[in-house]
């Protein structure tokens, strides 16, 4: 008997949540404005025996002794929490129950900045880290995939919360990929646990 593939062409079920009016429009301004007056840096990274900037500015804020290694060569050392950093912290985790240690700033000045594929599986946010990501300023496309699939696309609109569920880094890569569109600055916070600090 012949059978119907029912769900072949549906949307695939992915390890993650999007709730694109996270913030008010007011408060997504507001902090905008703040995250501008971080300590943004320009790191350099190594890959296959090369150094180069890292495409994108970075800066970290967190717990003391929470110190964070990515690529074996860009080491981020956080800063104290500003006010508005640690209630965002809070209010992300009175939502999802996940408690995080650091926030990773990301400012993409321009559509020629950008993060490639990768998962986030540092060994210091422990196994299988739930990460938060609230986007803030220009709209830019975030793909996802399994490992060995097809990428799926969202629009990370000003004020949005992304959150990528414990697992997601073990089975999926995600990436922000340049685009030639003219688009102005993007500032990305990233919440992660850490299982060090003090
Ligand atoms: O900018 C984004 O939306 C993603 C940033 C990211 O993947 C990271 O910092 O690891
Ligand atoms: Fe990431």
């Amino acid at each position: 008997m012949q059978q119907l593939t029912l769900f072949s062409e549906s949307t695939p079920v992915l390890p993650v949540s999007y709730y694109p009016d996270f913030l008010t429009q007011e408060l997504a301004n507001e902090l905008y404005q703040h995250c501008l007056k971080l300590e943004w840096q320009q790191n350099q990274i190594r890959i296959a025996g090369k150094t180069m900037p890292v495409p994108r500015l970075e800066c970290i804020y967190g717990d003391a002794g929470c110190d964070y290694l990515y690529s074996n060569s860009v080491f981020l050392k956080p800063l104290t929490w500003t006010e508005p950093l640690s209630n965002l912290r809070d209010r992300i985790t009175a939502l999802t129950s996940y408690k995080f240690r650091i926030v990773i700033g990301n400012q993409y000045r321009t559509g020629m900045d950008s993060i490639g594929w990768h998962a986030d599986n540092e060994q210091s946010m422990g196994i299988n880290p739930a990460i938060a990501s609230v986007s803030l300023g220009s709209c830019r496309k975030f793909q996802i995939k399994p490992r060995n699939g097809k990428a799926t696309d969202f629009w990370l609109e000003h004020g949005s919360l992304l959150v990528m569920h414990p697992g997601c880094q073990s089975t999926h890569l995600h990436q922000v990929p340049k685009t030639n569109k003219v688009v102005s600055t993007r500032i990305n916070l990233t919440f992660r646990p850490h299982i060090g600090g003090r």
